[in-house]
């Protein structure tokens, strides 16, 4: 941990830079080529402005909702992501026991250092320890589809079995994006561990990142890691993979990486259950839309028909704030996570989360909202509207 206590989410980022191998900070840190979107995710929330109202009795506030079927204590969850035993040694155990301490919602990464069932148990556990009717903490599995449907099936059915809440289906990955620290570094996992949800299922040799074997599209030079993706994972995958899904599993199921309003409604058609705005942290596509600035078409793709949720360059509560008053139902974290694991493990992921949604309450307090149903379209001027485009133009006024 830092010397004093962090008191925002970059104390975090600062103090996990210090502590973490090269191999490890880049390959968290890193977006895609120029980096360009990595940037705009975080730059774009910066950009929003607020429109406060005042007069309003903000003594209770109310951050409770509901994932899918499931009741959280506020809209801020954790987003799926891989190798988290670099930053700790108890990685996704200590991420998945901060979560269900903090009662939200964690996605566990296909490609998690720790295998999914282990983490399945060490996030019950806490609340088995006191409460015995405390609800099951809300997990969901991130699944790549693999090349070899059999290993993709085996994972869905393991992620049944340990009891995971839905599949977060990612749609952005069919090649890694070229993410140049890593291609210098020449990236692989540390040699003490595995991608534990393949090495469970008897592929530990397929968990091996090793350069070399099938050339991989745009990297004349690649790291072990995009090297991995182009062995493994199905680059021919098309919306036919939401019906294969649903042909072999009843868990609802979530397309993490839609950025378009036509994707939007082509989710819908194909019956996915919710959708992730998402960019992967603009580790793949550089020069794609930041996400908050995605988050309108894809409302509008969707139209009310399915739950929308975002991630990307949340920092601030005020982030969370924004997003959900462009419509987003919650908001996931990815990168503020590794950094409080690693400045911290357990108690850093929950100290970090426990920041965030302080700023949020706040956030909620000072735009005089006191539940998320409050927190509307009209709190939020977008840059177009600051420069001079009347916000009654955009959105009609509901007094
Ligand atoms: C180190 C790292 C690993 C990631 N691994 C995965 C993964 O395994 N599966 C996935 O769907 N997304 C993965 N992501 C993307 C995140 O789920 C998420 O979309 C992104 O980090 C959100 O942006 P943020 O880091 O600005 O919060 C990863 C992101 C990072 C930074
Ligand atoms: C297929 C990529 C695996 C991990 C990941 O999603 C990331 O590094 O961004």
């Amino acid at each position: 941990m830092a010397t004093s206590k962090p008191v925002c989410v970059a104390d975090f980022e600062v103090a996990a830079r210090n502590l973490l191998p090269r191999n490890a900070w880049d390959y968290y840190a890193s977006g895609a080529e120029d980096m360009y979107t990595l940037r705009d995710n975080t730059d774009a929330f910066a950009r929003i402005r607020l429109r406060p109202r005042v007069l309003v009795d903000v003594s209770k506030i109310d951050l409770t909702t509901r994932v899918l079927d499931h009741t959280i204590r506020s809209p801020i969850g954790v987003s799926p992501s891989a190798m988290q035993r670099m930053a700790h040694d108890e990685g996704e155990r200590a991420t998945a026991r901060a979560c269900a301490a903090m009662d939200t919602c964690m996605i566990l990464s296909s490609w998690s250092t720790t295998s999914m069932e282990d983490v399945a148990a060490a996030g019950r556990s806490v609340h088995s320890g006191t409460t015995a009717d405390l609800p099951s903490p809300v997990r969901w599995f991130q699944l790549y589809v693999y090349k070899d449907r059999a290993t993709t099936r085996n994972l869905v059915e393991r992620a049944v079995r340990a009891g995971y809440g839905a599949l977060v289906v990612t749609v952005d990955t069919p090649y890694l994006g070229r993410r140049l620290a890593d291609i210098r570094n020449k990236f692989t996992l540390p040699p003490h561990l595995t991608l534990a949800n393949l090495a469970a299922q008897g592929q530990g040799e397929k968990a091996q990142m090793a350069p070399g074997g099938t050339p991989v599209p745009g990297h004349s030079n690649a790291s072990g890691l995009a090297q991995y993706v182009v062995d493994q994972v199905d680059p021919t995958l098309t919306w036919d993979v939401i019906h294969w899904l649903r042909s072999i599993t009843t868990l609802p199921i979530i397309v993490k990486g839609v950025m378009t309003a036509e994707d939007a409604a082509l989710a819908v058609q194909h019956g996915v259950d919710a959708i992730i705005v998402s960019n992967h942290g603009g580790r793949q596509s550089d020069c794609c839309l930041s996400t908050i600035e995605a988050l309108p078409e894809v409302i509008a793709g969707v139209a009310d028909r399915v739950p929308v949720y975002l991630d990307g360059g949340i920092r601030r509560g005020s982030d969370v704030f924004k997003a959900l008053a462009l419509g987003a139902r919650a908001c996931f974290i990815g990168r503020p996570v590794l950094w409080a694991l690693t400045c911290g493990g357990e108690q850093g992921v929950r100290d970090m989360l426990q920041l965030l949604e302080d700023e949020f309450k706040l956030t909620m307090a000072l735009a005089g909202c006191s539940n998320l149903s409050q927190i509307t379209r009209r709190h939020v001027i977008l840059p177009s509207e600051r420069a001079g485009i009347p916000l009654s133009h955009v959105v009609p006024a509901k007094l």
